[in-house]
């Protein structure tokens, strides 16, 4: 296998590692911009700042692992302009029907679950023991968190967030740049840009940071 290039030397980095070696990537390394102050992220070495990408690319499989789900997409944007290989990554122990599909870009962690007819969109996260019930339809670099699930025909908008082990009814739209907060049950469709928490969610005056 070629050699795994991450790109941003994060703790969601770290993760992305670990899940990459265990689906068979041997050699892994990181660029980030704090190159030069940091020279590892865990056990796997930083080798540069994110701009050396463009030098690696021919010889690299390129992966983005920031966390923020609009500089994520972004640079996943870059790549794929410039032609770039942009694998996903999918953790053995996540269960994924054959029936589901996975663009490039995504990563699938530990215990998550896709069941039939999901379809997860490009620089997506699906986090530790998420689950994405049937017919789900999730844009493009939405982040679902550790242990958060979706039930049957949820549909979630581009760089949407939903906290950790917050519920979403079945046929249920979520928008575009919108946060879920931790532990919500959302029973509502839920407008762009925003905030929504508690059981049952409701839209919040405070309008959390989605990184
Ligand atoms: C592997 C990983 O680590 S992946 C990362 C997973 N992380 C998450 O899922 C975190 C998701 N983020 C949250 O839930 C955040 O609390 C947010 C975005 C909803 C709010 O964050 P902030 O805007 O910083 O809000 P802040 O912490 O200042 O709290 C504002 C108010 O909302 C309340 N509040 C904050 N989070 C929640 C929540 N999840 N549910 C209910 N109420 C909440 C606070 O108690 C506070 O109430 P008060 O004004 O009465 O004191």
């Amino acid at each position: 296998m070629k050699t795994l290039v991450l790109l941003g030397a994060g703790g969601h980095g770290r993760v992305v590692a670990d899940a990459a070696v265990m689906a068979g990537w041997r050699d892994v390394v990181f660029l980030d911009d704090g190159f030069g102050s940091r020279d590892t992220n865990g056990v796997w070495p930083i080798v540069g700042p994110l701009v050396k990408w463009r030098e690696m690319a021919a010889q690299c499989d390129l992966f983005v692992s920031v966390g923020d789900n609009g500089t994520r997409l972004r640079l996943f944007k870059e790549l794929a302009s410039a032609g770039v290989s942009l694998p996903r990554i999918v953790h053995p122990s996540a269960v994924i029907s054959a029936h589901s599909s996975i663009e490039a870009g995504t990563v699938i962690m530990a215990g998550a679950i896709l069941q039939a007819f999901a379809a997860i969109g490009a620089a997506g996260i699906v986090n530790t023991g998420a689950t994405v019930d049937h017919d789900c339809r999730l844009d493009n670099a939405v982040h679902l968190s550790p242990g958060a699930h979706l039930a049957g025909t949820v549909s979630v908008g581009e760089r949407s967030w939903i906290g950790m082990g917050a519920n979403v009814r079945q046929g249920i739209n979520i928008g575009a740049d919108v946060m879920v907060a931790a532990g919500a049950t959302v029973v509502n469709d839920v407008a762009d840009r925003t905030t929504v928490m508690g059981v049952p969610a409701a839209p919040s005056k405070r309008i959390g940071s989605n990184s």
